[in-house]
């Protein structure tokens, strides 16, 4: 791992793969690190400069008091590369890291090669429902969160044959930051991008899970009709699908990249 200083904050990251090659950008979602991503960076760093990093206020990055708004998530995104000499990349981001792909999309569509857009809406959930999980792990810490997560990400079947994957992952959001995680509640709870995505003019996938319970199948079909172009693949996986269904998630993001 590499660290950057951007404006006294420090950003968590990882660089693989060939140089001058395309870079690949990857953003996690909600209690989740760039580790995340293993299997994509493995798959796809050998063809691609594979970049992924921290969100603010997870991992080892920058866990500034909040409220953080999606903008500024989406700055961080242009900062990082712009740190890092990247012109262009192609995009791929889950849930939250979905959103800040919108956002990128309408705002910096000339940094986009590609736009991938994964287990996403335009608007995630209801204001309340993430201002009331804010307050909880404002007040609780992590634990009344990370209790229920492994239902919120993956289906029953993946969790009963992959123990050791799921409780690595439900382990690391008990040590997520409770304060930048909130931060990134509220981020959620103001992000609104349905009346702005038919803006994207970036060649974009979307990715569903068909059992997803957080970003459903309906939220994936109301994205692309909005977004002209775009295409559309359903994964047998839940909300994580990338590491539910890795195998069909980085065909289809293959796929897509070299169209
Ligand atoms: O609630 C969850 O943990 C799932 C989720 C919503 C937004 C995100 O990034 O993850």
């Amino acid at each position: 791992m590499s660290s950057i200083q951007i404006n006294n904050e420090t950003f968590n990251y990882e660089l693989n793969g060939p140089e001058n090659t395309p870079v690949l950008f990857f953003s996690n979602s909600l209690g989740t690190t760039h580790s995340m991503w293993a299997k994509q960076v493995d798959y796809f760093s050998k063809n691609y400069r594979v970049l992924s990093y921290d969100t603010r206020g997870h991992g080892e990055s920058v866990k500034n008091k909040g409220p953080y708004t999606l903008e500024q998530l989406g700055n961080d995104v242009l900062q990082i590369t712009q740190a890092l000499g990247i012109e262009k990349f192609s995009f791929c981001g889950i849930s939250m890291g979905g959103l800040i792909g919108q956002w990128l999309g309408i705002h910096a569509p000339e940094k986009l090669d590609k736009l991938v857009v994964c287990n996403t809406a335009a608007k995630i959930g209801q204001e309340a429902g993430w201002n009331d999980r804010a307050a909880l792990v404002r007040s609780e810490g992590m634990n009344p969160v990370a209790d229920g997560s492994a239902g919120r990400w993956f289906t029953e079947g993946f969790v009963q044959a992959n123990p050791a994957s799921v409780n690595a992952l439900i382990n690391g959001l008990r040590q997520t930051d409770a304060e930048g995680y909130a931060s990134c509640c509220d981020a959620l709870a103001k992000a609104d991008l349905r009346e702005k995505i038919a803006l994207i003019k970036t060649p974009t996938l979307i990715v569903a899970g068909s059992h997803d319970p957080v970003t459903t199948v309906a939220d994936a079909d109301a994205m692309a009709e909005k977004i002209a172009g775009s295409k559309r693949v359903d994964l047998d996986a839940s909300h994580l699908s990338n590491i539910e269904a890795s195998e069909a998630f980085n065909r289809a993001l293959e796929d897509f990249l070299k169209r």
